[in-house]
C-alpha cells in the first residue's frame, strides 16, 4: 500500500549482507520531489548496492525502500513504472542499434504507434544522440554508451531517477550536458546521483548523502558539507576514511 508520505524515495534502515559481509549497512534517507541528491562515497561504499536494492535489482537484506509509496519487493512492477534506473556500465544488447534499443525499451514500458516514436524521439532529443540513432551501440564511444543507458532511463519521464555515476566517461561538454539536462527536470522529480566528482555535488545537488563502508556518515547540503572544513574533498577524505589512515 502507498503510504502517506510526501516523499518520493523513502529508504528505511536498508542493509545488504552478501555472504557475512556487510556491503550495506542500515541505511535511511528520504528524498522529495524537487531534490537532487547526491550519494558519495569511496570505491565499494556500498553505493551501488543501495542503488541496486531502490532499484529492485537486489533483493535487501533488511530494511525497505518505497518509490512513490510502493516498496520495491512487494510491489516491485508498480514501484519500477515510476522509476527511471541507469546502472554502473554500458547498456546491454549492443548489437541492436541506438534507435532499436530505444524502440525495444519503449515497447516494454508499454508505449505503442505514435507513442512509442515520440518517445524514442524525445529520449533522443534530450540526450543529444540524434546523430548516432542508427549506429550500433556496440561502436559507440564510452560517453555515447553512457547516454543511451540514460536515454532508456528517461523514457517514460518518471518522477523518480537513481543514476548510478551518470556523467562517468563524458568529456567536459557532456557532462554540462548532462548536468544541465538533471538540473531542468529536477523541479519536477526526485533524483539520485552516484558520483565521485565532488564539483558535480556543488552544481547540481540539492543535499549530498555521504557513505563509508555501507554506513551513511553525513546527510546535509552541499555548502553544509564543505563549511565542514577548507575545501570539499578534505571534507570527504575526513569523513570517509578511517580514523587511524585519515590521521
Ligand atoms: N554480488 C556481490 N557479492 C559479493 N560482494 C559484493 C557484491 N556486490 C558488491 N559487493 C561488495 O560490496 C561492496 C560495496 O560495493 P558497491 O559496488 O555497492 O560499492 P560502490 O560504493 O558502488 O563502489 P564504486 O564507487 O567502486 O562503484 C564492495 O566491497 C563490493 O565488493
Amino acid at each position: 500500500m502507498p503510504s502517506e508520505t510526501s516523499a518520493l524515495i523513502e529508504i528505511d534502515r536498508l542493509t545488504k549482507q552478501f555472504g557475512t559481509f556487510t556491503a550495506v549497512d542500515d541505511v535511511s534517507f528520504r528524498v522529495d520531489r524537487g531534490e537532487v541528491v547526491g550519494f558519495l562515497g569511496p570505491n565499494g561504499a556500498g553505493k551501488s548496492t543501495t542503488m541496486k536494492m531502490l532499484a529492485g535489482f537486489v533483493t535487501p537484506t533488511a530494511g525497505t525502500a518505497r518509490i512513490l509509496g510502493e516498496d520495491v519487493v512487494d510491489r516491485p512492477v508498480a514501484a519500477k513504472r515510476h522509476l527511471g534506473f541507469l546502472p554502473e556500465g554500458a547498456p546491454t544488447y549492443p548489437e541492436m542499434t541506438v534507435e532499436g534499443f530505444l524502440g525495444f525499451i519503449a515497447k516494454i514500458r508499454g508505449f505503442r504507434g505514435a507513442e512509442r516514436r515520440d518517445r524514442v524521439a524525445r529520449a533522443l532529443d534530450l540526450t543529444t544522440l540524434h546523430g548516432v540513432r542508427l549506429q550500433p551501440i556496440e561502436t559507440l564511444s564510452k560517453g555515447f554508451k553512457r547516454r543511451v543507458g540514460l536515454a532508456q532511463s528517461l523514457l517514460h519521464d518518471p518522477p523518480v531517477l537513481v543514476l548510478d555515476e551518470p556523467t562517468d566517461g563524458l568529456d567536459p561538454n557532456q557532462k554540462r550536458e548532462v548536468r544541465d539536462l538533471l538540473t531542468r527536470m529536477a523541479p519536477e522529480k526526485a533524483i539520485v546521483i552516484s558520483t565521485h566528482l565532488l564539483e558535480e555535488v556543488s552544481a547540481i545537488c540539492t543535499r549530498a548523502v555521504v557513505i563509508a563502508q555501507g554506513r551513511v556518515v553525513a546527510d546535509e547540503t552541499p555548502a553544509q558539507l564543505a563549511a565542514r572544513g577548507p575545501n570539499l574533498d578534505a571534507v570527504f577524505r575526513d569523513l570517509t576514511l578511517p580514523a587511524a589512515e585519515a590521521a
